[in-house]
C-alpha cells in the first residue's frame, strides 16, 4: 500500500516516512476513542444490571475510574499531539523542498518546454498546486488513510466480540465508499474542467496588465473587462458545480453512515429478547454506533481535497517527466569555431522550423544569417547555445558535439545580445553585473563607457544605482539595448551571437550600438541575425535563409552576383529606404 501511495503522490523516502508516521498516529488517535468508549460501558452496564436487579453492588471505584481517565486523556492527548506535529511539521518541509525540486527541474529544462507550456499555468503549478497538496497532505490524506485503516481494525475487534452486532454497525460501510467512489470520478471530471477555467481567468488577467498599453490605445477596455467577467463567472460556476456535487453525495454518504446506529438498535434489540447477546455487548454496541463514523465522516469532509490531489499530481508530474538537459559539466574547448552539420528542428511535430542545415562560424569571423520574416534565423541561434533540443544531425562547438555539453558550462562561453532585451528590477550596476558576477563597480563603469551608456547613466537620478523598473520598464528601447551590449562586454565571451539588435533603434543610437558591438567581436566566434542589409555586407560569410533551409551562402559581392534570394532581398530594402509618409 505504502510504495503504491509514493508512487501515486510521487513522494521523496523522507515524505514517505512521514506519511507513514502520520498515518500510524491517525490510526492510534482514533483507536484511542475506543478506550473511553469501553470505560463508559463497564460504567453503564454495571448501572443498568443494579436497576435491573441482577446486581446489588452499587459500589464505584470513583479513585480508579478518575485515575484511568485522566491516563486515557493523557494517552488521547500524545497521539493526537504526534499527530499533528508529525503531520503539519513534515509535510510542509517535504513541500518546501518540492517546489524547489520542481524549480531545479525547470532550470534545467530546454527552452522548447516553456514555448509549449502557459506561463500562468506554471506560475500555478509552482504556487497553488504545490499549495493545495501541502493543504491535503497536512489535512486530509494521513487522516482519511489513517481512519480507514482504524475503521477495519475496529471492524475486526468488534466481529470477535459479536459478529452479528459487528456486521450491524459496518454494513453502511461498504455504501457509503461505494457513493465516494462515485464522487470521485465526477470529482475528477470536474475537477479538471474547474482547473481549465482557473486558469483561463489568470491568462486573461496576465494578458490584461502585459497587454494594458494596448487595450488603452485601441479603446478596447470594456471588451477585456467583460471577458475577464466572463471567465470569472465561468470560474465560479464550475466550481459551484464540482463543491455542489461533492457536497451532496458527501451528505448522502454521512447519513447513510448513520443508518448503522438504527441496525445495532434492531439487531441488538432482538438478540437481548432471544438471548443471543448480554446487556454489556448491547450498550457497547449502541456508544461504538454512536461514535465510531465521526473520524469517518470529518475525513469525508475533505475528500474534495484528496481527489482534487490527483489532478493535481498529474499536473506536477508533467513537468517532472520532461526530460531535462544534461552534459558535461567540466568541457574545455581548444577553439570556438561552431558547426551545423545537417541539422533539424521542429517547435511543433507537424512542421519543420529547420532543414538539413549545415554552415560553420571560424573563430575570428563575423557570420551573418539573413532571410524574409519567419525563415528561422533565431531559432538558428537559439540552436547553437542549446536552447532547444535537434531532432537531426549535429551542431559542435571547437569540435565537440555540445548536445553531450551541460548547458550552464556550454553558455558560460557565449554572450547574446537579444533584440528584445530583458533586464531585471534592480540598479543598472546590477543589471550589467550579470554579466560577470565577481566584477568590481570599476570593471562595470570600463564596460558601460564601452557599451556607450555611461554618459546617459551618469545623467540618470542616482546614476548607476539607479533602480530600472520591472523589465527596465523606465529606460528607452536603444538605452536598454546599450547595457546588455554593457553586460556582454563585461562577459567577455569568446562566442557572441546578436540577434537583431538594431532594427528598432533610431540613426544615432544604431551608430552607437554598432561602434560598441565593434569593439567586443574581434577574435572572437560571431554569429549575426540581421534584418538590416547593410548592417553585414562586410562580413566573412552570409548564409540566406527560406523557410527553414539555407539557400545560398557566400560574401555580399558574391551573393549580388547570383542574383537570387539575398539580391532580391537587398533590392526590396533599398526600395523601402525610399519609401516616405
Ligand atoms: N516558440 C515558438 N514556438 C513555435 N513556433 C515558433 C516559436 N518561435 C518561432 N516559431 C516559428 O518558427 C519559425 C521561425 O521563427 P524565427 O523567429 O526563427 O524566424 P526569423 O527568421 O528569426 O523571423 P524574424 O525575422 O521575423 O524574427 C516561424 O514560423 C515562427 O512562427
Amino acid at each position: 500500500m505504502f510504495n503504491y501511495l509514493q508512487a501515486k503522490y510521487d513522494l521523496s523516502n523522507e515524505g514517505l516516512k512521514s506519511l507513514k508516521k502520520g498515518i500510524l498516529f491517525s490510526v492510534l488517535s482514533n483507536l484511542s476513542i475506543m478506550i473511553p468508549i469501553f470505560l463508559l460501558t463497564k460504567v453503564l452496564s454495571k448501572m443498568l444490571d443494579v436497576v435491573t436487579m441482577n446486581s446489588s453492588d452499587t459500589s464505584v471505584n470513583v479513585i480508579g475510574y478518575t485515575i484511568i481517565g485522566v491516563f486515557v486523556l493523557f494517552i488521547m492527548f500524545v497521539f493526537s499531539y504526534y499527530q499533528y506535529t508529525i503531520t503539519y511539521v513534515n509535510t510542509y518541509e517535504e513541500s518546501s523542498k518540492r517546489r524547489i525540486q520542481i524549480a531545479e527541474h525547470l532550470r534545467k529544462l530546454p527552452l522548447s518546454f516553456f514555448a509549449k507550456k502557459d506561463l500562468s499555468d506554471l506560475t500555478s503549478t509552482i504556487m497553488s498546486d504545490c499549495a493545495g497538496f501541502e493543504h491535503a497532505f497536512s489535512h486530509a490524506i494521513p487522516q482519511f488513510y489513517g481512519s480507514i485503516i482504524s475503521t477495519v481494525i475496529i471492524i475486526l475487534a468488534l466481529c470477535v466480540l459479536n459478529f452479528k452486532m459487528a456486521i450491524a454497525v459496518f454494513w453502511v460501510a461498504p455504501f457509503a465508499f461505494f457513493i465516494i467512489f462515485i464522487s470521485r470520478k465526477l470529482q475528477a471530471k470536474f475537477g479538471k474542467k474547474h482547473m481549465e477555467k482557473k486558469l483561463s481567468v489568470s491568462d486573461t488577467i496576465q494578458e490584461t496588465l502585459e497587454l494594458i498599453q494596448e487595450i488603452q490605445a485601441y479603446n478596447i477596455q470594456n471588451e477585456h473587462g467583460n471577458l475577464i467577467d466572463y471567465r470569472l463567472e465561468e470560474a465560479e460556476k464550475s466550481q459551484n458545480k464540482s463543491e455542489l456535487l461533492t457536497a451532496t453525495l458527501l451528505t448522502v454518504a454521512q447519513m447513510f453512515l448513520r443508518l448503522g446506529l438504527a441496525t445495532v438498535i434492531v439487531v441488538g434489540n432482538n438478540m437481548i429478547i432471544n438471548q443471543d447477546t448480554d446487556l454489556f455487548t448491547y450498550i457497547l454496541f449502541l456508544i461504538v454506533a454512536s461514535m465510531i463514523y465521526d473520524p469517518l465522516s470529518q475525513t469525508m469532509n475533505n475528500l474534495a481535497q484528496i481527489f482534487n490531489t490527483d489532478i493535481i499530481v498529474e499536473r506536477l508530474k508533467t513537468v517532472y517527466n520532461e526530460p531535462i538537459l544534461e552534459g558535461d559539466k567540466n568541457i574545455k574547448f581548444e577553439n570556438f569555431d561552431i558547426e551545423f552539420k545537417n541539422v533539424g528542428f521542429a517547435y511543433d511535430k507537424n512542421k519543420n522550423t529547420i532543414n538539413n542545415l549545415d554552415f560553420k562560424a571560424k573563430q575570428g569571423e563575423k557570420i551573418a544569417l539573413v532571410g524574409f520574416s519567419g525563415s528561422g534565423k533565431s531559432t538558428v541561434l537559439k540552436l547553437a547555445a542549446r536552447f532547444h533540443h535537434i531532432n537531426k544531425g549535429k551542431i559542435f562547438v571547437g569540435g565537440k558535439d555540445i548536445s553531450n555539453i551541460d548547458e550552464t558550462s556550454l553558455l558560460n562561453y557565449y554572450s547574446i545580445v537579444f533584440q528584445n532585451v530583458l533586464l531585471f528590477d534592480n540598479t543598472i550596476m546590477e543589471n550589467i553585473r550579470l554579466g560577470k558576477k565577481e566584477a568590481t563597480d570599476d570593471e562595470v563603469i570600463k564596460a558601460a563607457k564601452l557599451a556607450n551608456c555611461h554618459e546617459f547613466i551618469i545623467g540618470l537620478k542616482d546614476g548607476y544605482n539607479t533602480k530600472i523598473g520591472e523589465n527596465g520598464r523606465l529606460l528607452s528601447g536603444g538605452e536598454k539595448q546599450r547595457i546588455s551590449i554593457a553586460r556582454a562586454i563585461l562577459k567577455d565571451a569568446p562566442i557572441i551571437l546578436l540577434d537583431e539588435i538594431t532594427s528598432s533603434l533610431d540613426v544615432e543610437n544604431e551608430i552607437l550600438i554598432q561602434e560598441a558591438i565593434s569593439r567586443i567581436i574581434k577574435g572572437k566566434t560571431v554569429i549575426i541575425v540581421a534584418h538590416k542589409m547593410k548592417t553585414i555586407q562586410n562580413c566573412d560569410n552570409i548564409i540566406v535563409m527560406k523557410d527553414g533551409s539555407k539557400v545560398e551562402e557566400g560574401v555580399h559581392e558574391e551573393l549580388m552576383d547570383k542574383k537570387g534570394v539575398y539580391y532580391k532581398l537587398w533590392n526590396i530594402q533599398n526600395k523601402s529606404s525610399d519609401w516616405a509618409l
